[in-house]
């Protein structure tokens, strides 16, 4: 059968290699690449994908065609940590931070993620409508074509739902596909501070229940952090959330090692995010139960600490790697991809290829969408990413600007010349 689409003489195409879970361990390093290589789409799926001359019975005279000698390609880039949907913004907090104050004690003293919380209370529906889908549009011009967005920023249930309603809309509206997490469990808010227990029973008994009744996310997350949530207490609200349907992820030893992620694995999560302070013991037992590390480079990095997590040592351990922007208006303000990537390479060392299978394949499954997007298998959406680069080296070693030409959304063109169209 003929092809709508063909992407033909392709530079170089990245293909990861699809187990049907994801890529771990040595198998992080290992990907299909092909020069001269052509992609068919069909109905929006890939039809077929090979080297060479493209098979005369792929084309028809209905069949577009696009010559893309010299340039790279790879599959939609998928940011599987956001926290997308938010009211203001914290420069403010920007000198305070370059004076040596820590996020923590920013938190504290009732700034940080608490100042955007009061900012989304106040901000209408439309406000925040709007301003996500900027942040959206920002992201697909630098190639992610699926994306995860958590709530978080209202600590009560009308502005909680408020977030996860624009997020839902988003997704209905916008190319990028947008994947809902509840992260009700954020912060203490400020009039429930010397009584969590109180708030923790209005998670439990009705935000998480009211979440899951009106498929208002798919997963449930919570800051495990010294001086937000402990271990116990994200024990308690998480066992919550499998109760009532939710897939679990943790954030987990971001400043302070909690033993976040050997709760996340006690806990059979489907990832832990961050791990910058993740014991040798809480990436071991992570390893043995499968959980997805989700990387932050940019958070660290935004944060102006020098201890990355350690890709390294994850890999060594046999876990699955992902990397994302964690975008959010404190403590990692970008929505640049290719960004977290030059920091998985240059400041974790990981691999051009462990790299790009972390924001591909393994950021699919890190959303439970690595059946349908991630790589090039027959039949799955054709999320494609055209690089004005001539291999993946060359997007990781050049940093600092945005590579990326096109972006196709399903077969459709939905980015040209870096501009969404
Ligand atoms: O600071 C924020 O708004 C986002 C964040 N939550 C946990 N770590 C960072
Ligand atoms: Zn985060």
């Amino acid at each position: 059968m003929s092809a709508d689409l063909i992407l033909y003489n392709i530079g170089e195409l990245f293909c990861p290699i699809d187990n049907n879970e994801p890529l771990r361990g040595q198998a992080m390093n290992t990907a299909k690449i092909m020069h001269n290589a052509y992609i068919a789409i069909k109905a929006g799926k890939i039809q077929a994908i090979g080297e060479g001359e493209v098979p005369e019975s792929l084309i028809s005279n209905e069949t577009q065609k696009r010559d893309l000698s010299g340039l790279t390609v790879t599959p939609g880039l998928i940011d599987s940590h956001t926290h997308l949907v938010h009211g203001g913004s914290r420069e403010n907090e920007f000198s305070m931070k370059l004076n040596g104050v820590s996020y923590l004690d920013i938190l504290a003293a009732g700034g940080g993620i608490l100042s955007t919380v009061n900012a989304t209370k106040t901000s209408t529906f439309d406000e925040l409508y709007t301003k996500a889908k900027k942040s959206l549009d920002t992201m697909l011009i630098h190639g992610t074509t699926t994306v995860e967005a958590k709530s978080g920023y209202g600590l009560e249930w009308e502005t909680e739902e408020k977030q996860l309603k624009v997020a839902k809309k988003l997704n209905e509206d916008h190319p990028v596909e947008v994947v809902s997490t509840f992260m009700g469990a954020h912060a203490i808010p400020t009039q429930l501070k010397e009584n969590p227990e109180e708030f923790i029973k209005e998670l439990t008994e009705f935000m998480i229940p009211e979440v899951s009744k009106h498929s208002l996310a798919e997963f449930c997350d919570v800051f495990c952090e010294h001086g937000v949530f402990s271990v116990e207490q994200t024990r308690t609200i998480l066992k919550c959330a499998k109760e009532n349907n939710l897939k679990i992820k943790i954030h987990a030893d971001e400043i302070v090692s909690l033993g976040g992620a050997e709760l996340a694995a006690e806990m059979g999560a489907h990832s832990a995010e961050h791990l910058m302070a993740a014991s040798d013991e809480g990436i071991s037992l992570m390893a043995k139960n499968n959980v997805i590390a989700n990387l932050l480079p940019g958070t660290t990095f935004s944060l102006m600490k020098t201890s990355y997590a350690d890709a390294r040592k994850m890999i060594e351990n046999n876990l699955a790697v992902a990397l994302s922007t964690d975008y959010n208006p404190g403590s990692c303000p970008t929505e640049n991809i290719q960004l977290i990537m030059q920091l998985g390479s240059l400041a974790m060392k990981m691999s051009p290829i462990e790299v790009f299978n972390a924001v591909t394949i393994n950021g699919a499954h890190s959303l439970g969408r690595g059946h349908e997007t991630g790589s090039f298998e027959v039949g799955k959406n054709a999320d494609i990413v055209v690089f004005d680069a001539p291999n993946i080296d060359y997007i990781l070693y050049h940093f600092g600007v945005n590579h990326v030409k096109e972006v196709y959304k399903n077969g459709n063109l939905v980015v040209q010349d870096r501009r969404v169209i």
